[in-house]
């Protein structure tokens, strides 16, 4: 997963782990918050299992330093890595033919860990040296004494279970990325780097070498007695993890006879997929390095107060005088905790005040706003290590603002902030490592989950996966079937008269055994009109549904045409970032409405023991029985409240929620799907989709890959082919076999259609004559003139013979943020806006 895939040399730098991200600026300290590569001189993220809790520390034990050392204190080095270090000194470690040649498909699948007969020296090498950076990383917390604030049960019950191993295996990515795979085995490293026992087992083995290392400089009494090397032990003595690392019976094979397809074939598939998920890690990373600095630079952007100028007293200034620097920068500075509770989802809201009772400085930050939160000294200096969070609300009284936090109390993080001077900065492009960690954690399920028979996706990966023969295959054994549902015709619709292009997707669409099936439809062709009917009648046929899209504006969009169909459907997704005119639907409104009566009960029932409690004179068993009693009444309301998520969920014919949405754990632990379906799923990447495409038996994706494509901000990932949408790749494979499209639209003049259809969709783009010839004029309230009559307009702002008219030059901002400016042109289009104003279009648009 290194993005140079060069011949690897194994000269190991202890530059990787020296330029931890904790040396560098802002260290973002998101919970979940996803490792970026180490040795990435840019990147800053740090490892997140570890990270949740542990900061990023400067000094990393060097290779030197790691060298095992005997009790006696004596320097002892380990024989059997000996000739590889000696001989990687002198050519670099180039595989032999025979190591080459392992094929990957041969390892076997059991708990034990992969060793060197089957890894090859090689790869064994190239793992040590990810896991000794990543150990030295949690080395380096302990001597920085960051490890007293670790909260060692939570670790070790998150480790014990298949998530946590599961998130042990994420974290390292990062670790092993930053070190060149050797040439040629890159397969057979992503497989090394994804099994758990071998990862465990490499690390467990480095940690030691690097504490005892710290042992010998004196830097630690006793390695054993330290709080990370008990941890791991803890850890490696969990029930969960000795069942994983010693299970003896094989994983279950890819079982061809659910895909009807050859074991050899399918076994092309599984290389074809690790491939392609290695690829993507790849390209995920690099993209993240860049989301990174992008972040960073947006946060060493904001604007401190000049130096030269110290106010008097630094809140007042910065409430009063600093105010339009913080509206300029949508920071809010000199905030204090007031208190905190837990949301739905396990979220942190933590209401926020302005010290001195001041109302907040006018700010530009609303509800769903990403924020960055940080500690800050009296003048509003922010301290370099964050959190991410979301805007909840902001108090009616203009004093307060709630943010909905993931971070947890016991973080250290968190911690800090209560009691001490907290600022919030809104960051355009935080780069999310939740969407990081789950996108991820996608691809290494689709890795190993995805050709197994239990996947119910299994019919769906094939067919991503496979040829066009294995596809045919699938169909002779009737295993899929290609052609169009046999369900009611879809010509009898109360809401529509369909044209035959959308009759034709929503019997496709319909069928229940065609496994993917694409809708490619250009502006106005009625996706979105579509998508709903689809659903409706999906559910009419017993399925259901997850819905997702790339954003929650496009997700509650598709809550608000589904309200109306008198489905059950529940959006799920951060409060924060659901839009108001949907927020009914929300599983936390539906939870809320639903444990409203229960509540009330249990409120009266607190007061009640609370007078109680209030009456004890002394402190003695009545006491303590009433406490007991209002401790457990807390627990039955937790314990009500996750019956209910449950309930709501499982209840719901349709579930919404953003593609990386779908990766929580309330939809995954309580749904199982028959149908998922991704609108606007040409602006995805192909990553994020496989997170709800997993979760379902079948799946159609809708959009339009001519339109807005996958935002990348990094040139190499995009070239890598990270913007290349799943839609995109989907509807060129199997000659087609996979895709429908759209060609009616439904929205716009002719004029204005035809333009795009020649431009962009091969001229097959036609109108709806309930369309074609349509003006503004046609409206009632648009007064006709020449502006409104014509359906078309395009302004030249050439001159004859080609000069530009006076005022309509471009100039780029002096500034140097690389934007043009054109102010003449500016003033015709305002100009052309006010006519159409003053013709009625204010009215139309309004009613429209
Ligand atoms: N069969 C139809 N008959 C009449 N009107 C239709 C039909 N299909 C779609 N429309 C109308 O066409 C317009 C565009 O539909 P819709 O928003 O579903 O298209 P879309 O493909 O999702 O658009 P976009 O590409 O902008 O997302 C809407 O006003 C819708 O009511």
């Amino acid at each position: 997963m290194s993005i140079d895939l060069l011949p690897c040399r194994f000269s190991f730098s202890p530059s990787a782990a020296a330029r931890a991200p904790g040396r560098r600026g802002i260290t973002l300290l998101a919970a979940g918050a996803s490792p970026s590569s180490p040795s990435r001189s840019r990147s800053m993220g740090a490892p997140s299992v570890w990270q949740r809790r542990v900061r990023a520390a400067p000094s990393v034990p060097s290779k030197q330093a790691t060298r095992p050392v005997s009790d006696n204190g004596k320097t002892r080095r380990r024989r059997r890595r000996k000739p590889v270090e000696e001989k990687s000194d002198e050519r670099g470690c180039v595989p032999s033919m025979e190591e080459a040649s392992i094929r990957v498909g041969t390892l076997y699948q059991n708990g034990d860990p992969l060793g060197r007969k089957e890894l090859g020296r090689c790869v064994v090498e190239w793992l040590r040296q990810g896991m000794q950076s990543m150990a030295s990383k949690f080395a380096s917390a302990e001597l920085q004494g960051d490890m007293a604030d670790l909260d060692a049960a939570a670790l070790a019950l998150e480790w014990g279970s298949a998530d946590g191993m599961l998130g042990f295996v994420i974290q390292a990515q990062p670790y092993m990325s930053a070190i060149p795979m050797p040439k040629g085995l890159e397969a057979l490293c992503l497989k090394a780097c994804t099994h758990y026992p071998t990862l465990f087992d490499h690390f467990q083995r480095e940690l030691r070498d690097v504490l005892q290392s710290c042992q010998n400089q004196g830097l630690i009494s006793d390695w054993r007695s330290t709080q990370s090397w008990k941890l791991l032990k803890e850890m490696a003595n969990s029930v969960q993890h000795r069942e994983a690392v010693r299970r003896t019976v094989p994983r279950p094979k890819a079982v061809h006879g659910s895909i009807g397809v050859s074991t050899n074939k399918v076994k092309l598939m599984q290389s074809r997929i690790e491939q392609f998920v290695m690829h993507m890690s790849d390209l995920l990373l690099i993209e993240r390095d860049v989301e990174l600095e992008f972040t960073q630079e947006e946060l060493n952007a904001t604007p401190l107060l000049d130096d030269g100028s110290e106010p008097p007293k630094p809140v007042e200034y910065l409430v009063s005088h600093g105010q339009s620097q913080q509206e300029q920068c949508d920071t809010i500075c000199n905030l204090n905790v007031i208190s905190s509770s837990t949301g739905l989802g396990g979220l942190q809201l933590v209401l926020f005040r302005i010290e001195g009772g001041h109302k907040l400085p006018p700010t530009t930050l609303s509800p769903g706003d990403m924020v960055c939160v940080r500690t800050c000294n009296s003048w509003g200096k922010g301290d370099t290590s964050c959190m991410q969070g979301f805007v909840y609300n902001l108090g009616e009284d203009g004093c307060s603002i709630t943010l909905a936090l993931e971070s947890r109390h016991g973080d250290p993080t968190f911690s800090r902030l209560f009691g001490k001077s907290v600022r919030i900065d809104r960051i355009q492009g935080l780069a999310d490592a939740l969407t990081y960690e789950r996108n991820l954690e996608a691809l290494m399920l689709l890795q190993r989950n995805g050709l197994q028979k239990s996947n119910t996706s299994i019919g769906v990966v094939a067919t991503l996966f496979g040829d066009s023969k294995d596809v045919m295959k699938m169909e002779q054994n009737h295993l899929t079937d290609w052609g169009e549902s046999s369900a009611p015709d879809p010509r009898i619709s109360g809401r529509y008269a369909f044209d035959a292009s959308q009759l034709r997707a929503l019997s496709l669409g319909l069928n229940k055994k065609r496994p993917v099936l694409t809708i490619q439809g250009p502006p106005g062709t009625g996706k979105t009109v579509l998508l709903t009917e689809l659903i409706v009648r999906a559910v009419q046929q017993g399925e259901n549904v997850l819905v997702t899209a790339p954003s929650n504006a496009a997700v509650d969009n598709m809550v608000e045409r589904l309200s109306n169909t008198g489905l059950n459907i529940v959006r799920v997704g951060n409060p924060a970032r659901i839009s108001p005119s949907v927020a009914s639907k929300s599983l936390a409104e539906v939870v809320n409405g639903r444990l409203e009566q229960f509540r009330k009960e249990l409120e009266r029932k607190r007061t009640d023991l609370r007078k109680d409690l209030s009456q004890c004179i002394e402190d003695n068993s009545l006491a303590a029985g009433i406490r007991q009693l209002l401790k457990q009444l807390g627990r039955d309301l937790e314990k009500k409240e996750k019956e209910m998520i449950r309930e709501v969920l499982s209840d719901a014919q349709v579930v919404l929620s953003t593609n990386t949405g779908a990766a929580d754990p309330l939809i995954r632990r309580t749904c199982s799907f028959d149908l998922v379906i991704i609108d606007e799923a040409g602006q995805a990447i192909e990553p994020s989709c496989w997170i709800p495409i997993l979760q379902g038996k079948r799946c159609i994706l809708a959009g339009d890959h001519c339109q807005l494509a996958p935002v990348i901000l990094s040139r190499k990932a995009l070239d890598g082919g990270l913007g290349k949408s799943l839609l995109e790749r989907a509807s060129s494979l199997h000659d087609g076999l996979l895709t429908t499209r759209l060609t009616v639209q439904h929205r716009m003049n002719d004029s204005i259609a035809s333009w795009a259809s020649k431009e962009m969709y091969c001229g097959l783009l036609k109108s709806s004559h309930s369309v074609a010839l349509q003006t503004l004029a046609d409206s009632p309230v648009v007064k006709a003139t020449w502006i409104t009559r014509c359906p078309l307009l395009l302004l030249d702002t050439r001159m004859p013979y080609g000069t530009v008219n006076t005022g309509c030059g471009e100039h780029i901002d002096l500034a140097g943020t690389g934007s043009f400016y054109n102010y003449g042109e500016a003033d015709i289009v305002t100009h052309h806006v006010l006519n159409l104003v003053h013709c009625g279009m204010y009215i139309l648009f309004y009613f429209n």
